[in-house]
């Protein structure tokens, strides 16, 4: 593995056909960075997300995966991708294990059947997310966090090296919200890089290392959970470099936001 950053965006724009929808924004990710995405209805995190993973238009600027260019980026299983509304099917029956196995697809020709070491890194996803003693149940019969956590081994049996989750939390309740943030708590404790689009940080607490806050398509906060609650430091805006907390440093800053929750929207400028 290079050195690269896992992403890096040098004012990027994306949208749709015409429409640009993040502008210029510029953002690095290093290799086990837990970077909680967060901002307005329609400040642009879902198109910005897509637009790693080429479903929304890359309208400008550069943007690099793993050091490659995004047009010429091929590698795309080392991209995890959750998506934020799930698609879990109640009219066709499969479980939960045959969902979490379809991660593994893209990383063998169609006709070659999964092998011993394909099951190997099923059962470790579904042991990761807490549910390889339901794998045999209709995934139709899980709860909306529980389908979620399929999603998410389901997106980890591809072993990417960076996860793009969109609301992961989202509608689900506090009892299944803390077990989904235990099973990114495991990951980040792994030194699983993750990009979390969220509108429930306090969910997340003890996992996320750096938060990046999105207004009208750009980026107006990016450093440390602890700048954040701080609401002044940590902005370096258009600047690469920033302060990535260590492991240590993440807890205590976070430990902050479980007593006093943010609303993921009002970020002092300047
Ligand atoms: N497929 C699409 N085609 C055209 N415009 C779109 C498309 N998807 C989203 N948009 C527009 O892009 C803007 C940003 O949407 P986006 O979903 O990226 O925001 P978001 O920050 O993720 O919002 P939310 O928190 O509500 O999920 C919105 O104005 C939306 O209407």
């Amino acid at each position: 593995m290079t050195d690269a950053p896992l992403i890096e965006l040098r004012s990027a724009s994306f949208g749709y056909t015409d429409r640009k929808v993040v502008d210029s924004v510029s953002l690095t990710q290093g290799a086990g960075e837990v970077i909680a995405l967060l901002g307005p209805n329609g400040s642009g995190k879902t198109t910005l997300v897509k637009g790693l993973l080429g479903l929304s238009e890359h309208l400008g600027g550069e943007v690099s995966l793993f050091g490659t260019p995004l047009a010429k980026f091929r590698d795309r299983p080392r991209i995890g991708y959750v998506p934020q509304r799930h698609s879990l099917s109640a009219s066709v029956r499969v479980t939960v294990r045959e969902i979490v196995e379809t991660g593994r697809l893209p990383l063998r020709p169609w006709w070659r059947p999964g092998s011993a070491a394909d099951a190997a890194v099923v059962d470790e996803a579904l042991d990761a997310v807490a549910l390889r003693d339901r794998e045999r149940e209709d995934v139709a019969a899980l709860s909306g966090g529980q389908q979620r956590r399929v999603l998410i081994a389901r997106a980890l049996a591809a072993q990417p090296d960076v996860l793009l989750m969109d609301e992961p939390t989202a509608g689900v309740d506090i009892a299944n919200q803390r077990i989904l943030a235990e099973v990114l708590s495991g990951l980040a404790d792994r030194g699983t890089s993750m990009l979390i689009v969220t509108h429930e940080l306090a969910a997340l607490s003890g996992v996320v290392t750096r938060i990046v806050c999105m207004n009208a398509g750009h980026v107006d906060f990016d450093g440390t959970p602890t700048a954040y609650t701080r609401g002044h430091e940590g902005h370096e805006l258009g600047d690469a470099h920033h302060h990535s907390p260590s492991a240590d440093e993440r807890r205590p800053g976070l430990a902050a936001l479980v007593t006093d929750p943010l609303p993921s929207r009002e970020v002092p400028r300047g």
